[in-house]
């Protein structure tokens, strides 16, 4: 059976004028890499937070290990959500918290032990690549190792299923072909990925499975599939159309040549096409071989419930402990300017976890974690490898 599955899944929002997504079904099996693509508004956000169950679907039935999430009651959601990883464009880090602090979190809210904490956050951040970081700050971070970060809380115990949207959004070339290291070492552990991103240059040199959205509808769902911005962009096809009427061939697309030049030599191909074609220099059709998208993301912004739930909860005085915590992130996103993000949301209903205890006999079973498989050894070995391909002759690629 699928561990992810939507039967004529349709969500249309309050105030849309038409469905956000229409009849969609797909099936993703356990262990699954798939990669949402399509336009601005297509829907891939929209079938994130319905899959994380921030929001419900108007219609038809969504099952995720085993969860039906239309039964599931508001009470269960917060056991639900935890055992599903989230990643964000923008991070959604605590600010207040070092880098230790924010993963030890993940662990502190579901109960874990101190000594287990202890063991797992030094792992995880080894995985990362962010040993030696452990004291910093948010701001003390670069955008590639605060989303590092993101990956390492939403990893630290081992979902089933990581769900990302955007996650490479507002990061460079290099920066981001290390956040796919993460993911694709993250990924050979079992963790079903679920990608939501824009970016052609990771979709077509990653070869994972490709699910295209247009209009709220799947229009594609591809093994090993590819990403075309031409057919979504009308600027990048007309320029291929000028190229054309200029007796110019449209530049090769970029894989092609990513893919000769590592052709053979990587068992770990995906990784490798990716490395070699951002350490090539090439550039995509927008100057850049990973643009960044448009400020265009609209999840994350959907948990006001369940902070309102944990306001009540606190003023019933089920939570006095919780308070504190729950005050200080609350005001460190206004002071932020910022409306409060999913992560201190997460935080917050996180922090609920001792009032919910008693409950989780009763609530739907989490998506059973995955045991690391010597994460940290592929890890080192992708870096080697991406690291190989950087150092190759530029002409090499080129030549291919
Ligand atoms: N909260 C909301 N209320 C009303 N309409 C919404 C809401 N969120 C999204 N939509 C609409 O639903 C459609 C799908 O949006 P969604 O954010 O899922 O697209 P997307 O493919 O993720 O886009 P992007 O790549 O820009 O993030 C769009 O037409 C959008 O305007």
């Amino acid at each position: 059976m699928a561990l992810i599955s939507l039967k004529d899944v349709t969500k249309i929002y309050p105030k849309g004028t038409r469905p956000a997504l229409d009849s969609v079904n797909l099936q993703i099996d356990r262990g699954d890499f798939v990669f949402l693509v399509g336009a601005s508004g297509s829907g891939k956000t929209t079938l994130l937070r319905l899959l994380l169950r921030e929001e419900e679907a108007t219609e038809g039935e969504i099952r995720v290990a085993g969860n039906d999430l239309r039964r599931l009651k508001n009470r269960q959601i917060p056991l639900y959500r935890r055992s599903i990883g989230f990643v964000f464009q923008d991070y959604k880090l605590l600010t207040n918290r070092t880098v230790w602090q924010n993963v030890a979190f993940t662990l502190e809210v579901i109960g874990a032990r101190r000594s287990t904490i202890k063991t797992m956050v030094p792992q995880v951040l080894k995985t990362v690549g962010l040993t030696g970081k452990e004291g910093n700050y948010p701001h003390e971070l670069s955008g590639g190792e605060a989303q590092r970060v993101a990956l390492a809380r939403a990893y630290v115990n081992h979902p089933g299923i990581l769900l990302a949207d955007e996650p490479t959004g507002n990061l460079d070339p290099t920066t981001s072909l290390g956040i796919m290291e993460v993911l694709d070492a993250i990924n050979r552990t079992g963790t079903t990925i679920v990608m939501a991103t824009h970016n052609e240059e990771i979709v077509n040199s990653m070869r994972k499975r490709v699910v295209e959205l247009h209009g709220g509808h799947i229009v594609r769902d591809e093994r090993q599939g590819s990403y075309d911005s031409a057919k979504f962009f009308p600027d990048a096809d007309v320029e291929a159309r000028a190229q054309r009427a200029l007796g110019k061939e449209p530049q090769q697309r970029q894989v092609q040549a990513a893919d000769m030049a590592t052709d053979g030599q990587f068992s770990d191909a995906g990784i490798a096409r990716l490395a070699s074609s951002v350490h090539s220099g090439r550039t995509g059709r927008y100057g850049e071989a990973f643009a960044p998208v448009e400020e265009t993301l609209t999840w994350g912004k959907g948990l006001r419930l369940d902070e309102e739930a944990v306001r009540e909860q606190i003023a019933q005085g089920q939570a006095a402990d919780v308070e504190a915590a729950q005050v200080s992130e609350t005001s460190e996103g206004d002071e932020a300017g910022e409306a409060s993000t999913t992560q201190e949301a997460q935080a917050a209903e996180e922090a609920q976890r001792p009032s919910d205890a008693p409950e989780e006999g009763k609530a739907a079973p989490p998506v059973p974690p995955q045991k690391p498989q010597g994460t940290d050894e592929r890890t080192d070995g992708i870096q080697q490898q991406a690291r190989a391909a950087a150092e190759r002759p530029e002409s090499e690629g080129e030549q291919a």
